[in-house]
């Protein structure tokens, strides 16, 4: 399984791929401590809810495979969590690098308790915990994959070939590697059952025209851009039959915050009587949250939106209201919220958790 990589990581050693500079180029760039990660999270050089926390996840590593390990298991508890509860302030909505700080925090407790380990062991534990995050998100990846393509074919059991609709950008550069939704749309590709997907433009960041139809031509799926105004026009004119889209957080309830346009197309889907997916692994499920209401929206600069790079394209003095995500209501998630456990209707996540 060749796809894209975005995120490389060698015997502590961690390299980003610099998605600020795609489609032009593909230049790495060297994360060494959690300090670089924050800021490359916040400008966006990586992106995406699981590479969010990958990345952050795999500077701590980076930076404790640097580090003499602290005299006592409290200390160095501590450190941990300070590092971690600074790298979750990077990014507000996509709630990976929380639960993925949780679940380390909880880890180093364990360790701190128990008096069969010493520090050193304790701190090898916790880098090998934090380095396996890579590999298990491919695995989950790859589930989620072949069960949303199964759902999608068996859901539309009579035709030949199929016509996806994605938002944003959800394949290898915003997780691991194989991706979410675009996944599904990967592995409907391999079984030989994709017609077309129609990726948005995705404003105002672009991620679909500049990362999503970028990773398509790479992988030479076949791939269709349309602007975001376009999208009704097209679900009509191509009749679509399933739109597949990625998350940031989904509420316990199935209430799902996905980048800002999200929920628009599933207003869309909905009149137009087509089948609308959400693809996350459950490390995107924030069960602490009843529903969509307590889901925080982080505001990007509004430059997003009166510039296209450097180039001012809005008038100058205008208000602008600039959200990066949005909330989709359970009940428009109609085909279901596929997992790396399987395919649930939004009100079935708690048992699997
Ligand atoms: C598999 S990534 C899913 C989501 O994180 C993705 O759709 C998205 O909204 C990304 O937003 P971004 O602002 O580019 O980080």
């Amino acid at each position: 399984m060749a796809t894209l990589q975005a995120i490389k990581y060698n015997d502590g050693q961690l390299e980003i791929l610099d998605q600020l500079q795609l489609p032009e180029s593909c230049t790495f760039i060297p994360i060494c401590n959690v300090e670089d990660a924050w800021a490359a999270i916040r400008e966006m050089k990586v992106r995406g809810a699981p590479a969010i926390a990958i990345v952050g996840c795999l500077s701590l590593a980076a930076e404790l495979r640097k580090l003499a390990a602290p005299e006592t298991k409290p200390e160095l508890c501590r450190l941990v969590k300070e590092k971690l509860d600074y790298l979750v302030t990077s990014r507000p909505t996509a709630v990976n690098i929380q639960l993925a700080a949780e679940a380390c925090v909880k880890l180093c407790t364990q360790l701190r308790d128990n008096t069969s380990v010493d520090v050193v062991e304790a701190k090898d534990d916790i880098i090998k915990h934090l380095e396996g995050m890579l590999a298990n998100d491919i695995a989950d990846n790859l589930a989620i994959g072949e069960h949303g393509a199964s759902d999608v074919m068996k859901k539309n059991a009579t035709k030949e070939k199929l016509r996806i609709m994605t938002h944003c950008n959800t394949g290898s550069l915003a997780t691991a590697g194989y991706g979410t939704a675009l996944g599904v749309i990967r592995s409907l590709h391999k079984a030989n059952k994709l017609d077309q997907v129609y990726c948005t433009e995705t404003r105002p960041y672009n991620q679909g025209s500049r990362l999503t139809a970028f990773e398509l031509v790479y992988e030479k799926i076949p791939a269709t851009l349309v602007c975001d105004s376009m999208a009704a026009a097209a679900m009509k004119q191509f009749k679509m039959d399933a739109v597949i889209v990625g998350a940031d957080r989904v509420a316990a309830n199935g209430d799902t915050a996905n980048k800002i346009g999200t929920y628009q197309l599933a207003v869309l889907a909905k009149s137009h009587d087509v089948l609308f997916y959400v693809a996350a692994p459950f490390s995107s499920i924030d069960f602490q949250i009843a529903n969509g209401q307590s889901i925080p929206i982080e505001e990007r600069p509004h430059s997003e939106m009166t510039h296209t790079g450097s180039i001012r394209t809005a008038a100058a003095g205008v208000n602008c209201w600039n959200p990066g995500f949005d909330v989709t209501p359970a009940e428009l998630i109609t085909g279901g919220i596929i997992t790396e456990k399987g395919v649930f209707k939004p009100d079935q996540l708690a048992p699997h958790q």
